[in-house]
C-alpha cells in the first residue's frame, strides 16, 4: 500500500514539474518574440538603401505647421498612394474615411462697442504693385528677342550639321560660326571636340538629331547645373534680420541703372520691401533716373548730393535697410571704364565701406551683350576688384553676339544670372542655360 502511495507521489511530483517547465518555457517564447517584434518596429525607420530624389524644400519660419496629412494636398491622381502617403483614400473615392482635425476653439461673440472708436485718419493707399510677367513669359520674350542670335549661330549650325558627314572645311565653317556668335577660342574648341566625337558615335543623320545633339553640348558648355539664384532676399545675423545686399557695376551705359530698377520691380512685386541706394553720385541724372525707378515700383531710395562720396551713400542706403528692416538694399553705381584705375580703386572703396556694417551679398557686373569680346576684358578687371558673384547680360535682344554668355562663364567663373532684353521693365529675364540654348536653336 505504501509502496502505490510513494509512487502516485512522485508521479504527482513529476507532472507538476512538467507542468511548471513548460510553463517558464512557454513565457520565455512569448517574452522573446515580444522583444523581437519590438526590434523589428525600432529599425523600421532606417531604410538602409533608401536615397531621396530631390533636395529639401525649405520655407520660412513663423508659420502655422500645416495638417500632417492634408488630404487636398495628395499627389496620386490614380487613387494608388505615394511614398509617404499612408493608406490613402483615392482622390476619387465616393467618401474619406475619418480623419481627425483640430477644432477651433470656441472664440466669444464680438460685443457691439460701447462707444465709436477716435476716427484714426485713414492711412494713404499702398501703391498696388505693378504685376510682373512669371519667369516662363519671360523666357517666350527672349525667345522672340534672340532672333539675331538665332540666325547668327544656331542656324548656321544646324544647317551644317544637318548636312551630314562633314569635311574639313565644313569643320571649319562650324568653328567660323561659333567664334563669329562670341563664343572664343578655348569654348570654341571643345565644343567642336565634341561635337565631332558625337557625331560619328551617336551616326547622327537627320536634322533632329543633330539639333538633339547640338543643343545638349551647348547646355552642357553653359554649366546647366550652375547655381544662378540672385541673393537678394533677406537673411537673419543674431537673431535680426539682415537685408541682402545687392551691388550692381560695371562700365558706362551697359544698363546698371535700369538693371536695378527692372530687378527692384521684380522684388517689390513679390512682396518684398527694397531700399535702392543711388551710389552714381557723378550723374545727377543718374540718381534722378534711380528715383523715378523707385516711385513706379514703390520701393525707397537713398541719395547723395551730387559730387559726394559714392562709398558714403552706399553706406547710408545699407544703413537705412537695415534699420527699416528691409529684405533688400540694391547699390547702383557709376559707370567707370575697367582701364581706369582711380575709379575702380573707387569701386573697391564703396564694396569695403558698405562691409563694414553688412556683407555684401551679390555683386552683379552688367555687360552690354552687344560689346563682345570687350565684355570680357571688362569682366575680368571687375572681378578682380569686387569679387564678382553673377553677370548680368544687357541688350541681349540687340545682337547677335550672344556667345558671350559661354566665354564669361567659362573664364570667370561666374555664372550669368540674368539677361535684359530690352529698355521696357520687364524685360528682365533669369538666365536658364536649356532655355537659352533653346531659343538658340529654334
Ligand atoms: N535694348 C536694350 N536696352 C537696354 C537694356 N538695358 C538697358 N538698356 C538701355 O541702355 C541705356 C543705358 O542704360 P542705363 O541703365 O542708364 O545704363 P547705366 O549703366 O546705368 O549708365 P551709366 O550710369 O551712365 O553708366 C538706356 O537707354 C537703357 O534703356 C536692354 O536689356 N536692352
Amino acid at each position: 500500500m505504501a509502496i502505490v502511495s510513494d509512487t502516485l507521489m512522485w508521479i504527482v511530483i513529476a507532472v507538476a514539474a512538467v507542468v511548471v517547465v513548460a510553463l517558464v518555457a512557454g513565457l520565455i517564447v512569448a517574452r522573446n518574440r515580444r522583444i523581437s517584434l519590438e526590434r523589428e518596429r525600432e529599425e523600421k525607420p532606417k531604410a538602409g538603401r533608401y536615397q531621396a530624389g530631390g533636395g529639401i524644400a525649405f520655407a520660412p519660419g513663423g508659420e502655422d505647421a500645416p495638417p500632417r496629412h492634408p488630404v487636398e494636398e495628395r499627389t496620386e491622381a490614380d487613387g494608388e498612394p505615394g511614398v509617404g502617403d499612408d493608406a490613402a483614400v483615392p482622390r476619387d473615392a465616393p467618401r474619406r474615411g475619418l480623419v481627425d482635425v483640430g477644432l477651433p476653439e470656441e472664440q466669444p461673440l464680438p460685443q457691439p462697442r460701447q462707444a465709436p472708436e477716435p476716427e484714426v485718419p485713414a492711412a494713404p493707399p499702398e501703391p498696388e504693385p505693378e504685376e510682373v510677367p512669371s519667369a516662363e513669359g519671360r523666357i517666350e520674350r527672349l525667345r522672340g528677342r534672340l532672333s539675331k542670335s538665332r540666325s547668327a549661330l544656331g542656324q548656321s549650325l544646324l544647317g551644317l550639321l544637318g548636312a551630314g558627314d562633314l569635311d574639313e572645311d565644313s569643320w571649319q565653317d562650324v568653328e567660323d560660326t561659333l567664334l563669329v556668335a562670341d563664343l572664343g577660342a578655348s569654348t570654341t574648341t571643345e565644343i567642336v571636340q565634341r561635337l565631332r566625337a558625337q557625331l560619328s558615335a551617336r551616326g547622327v543623320r537627320t536634322s533632329d538629331d543633330a539639333r538633339a545633339l547640338l543643343s545638349e553640348v551647348l547646355t552642357e558648355a553653359l554649366g546647366a547645373d550652375s547655381d544662378r539664384a540672385v541673393r537678394a532676399l533677406p537673411h537673419t545675423v543674431d537673431g535680426t534680420k539682415q537685408p541682402a545686399v545687392v551691388l550692381v557695376a560695371g562700365v558706362n551705359g551697359t544698363g546698371k541703372t535700369t538693371t536695378t530698377g527692372k530687378l527692384a520691380r521684380v522684388l517689390v512685386s513679390q512682396g518684398r520691401s527694397v531700399v535702392l541706394g543711388a551710389a552714381d553720385t557723378f550723374r545727377a541724372a543718374a540718381a534722378d533716373q534711380l528715383q523715378t525707378w523707385s516711385q513706379r515700383v514703390g520701393a525707397e531710395v537713398v541719395r547723395g548730393k551730387e559730387g559726394a562720396d559714392p562709398a558714403s551713400v552706399a553706406f547710408d542706403a545699407v544703413k537705412r535697410g537695415v534699420d527699416a528692416q528691409a529684405d533688400a538694399v540694391l547699390i547702383d553705381t557709376a559707370g567707370r571704364l575697367h582701364t581706369k584705375t582711380g575709379l575702380m580703386d573707387e569701386l573697391g572703396k564703396v564694396k569695403r565701406v558698405v562691409e563694414k556694417q553688412a556683407k555684401v551679398d551679390e555683386v552683379l557686373l552688367v555687360l552690354d551683350a552687344t560689346t563682345g569680346q570687350n565684355g570680357l576684358a571688362q569682366a575680368r578687371v571687375f572681378s578682380e576688384v569686387i569679387d564678382v558673384t553673377g553677370i548680368v547680360l544687357t541688350k541681349l535682344d540687340g545682337t547677335a553676339k550672344g556667345g558671350i554668355v559661354f566665354q564669361v562663364q567659362r573664364e570667370l567663373g561666374v555664372p550669368v544670372k540674368l539677361v535684359g532684353l530690352g529698355e521696357g521693365p520687364d524685360d528682365l529675364a533669369p538666365f536658364e542655360a536649356a532655355a537659352f540654348v533653346d531659343a538658340l536653336l529654334d
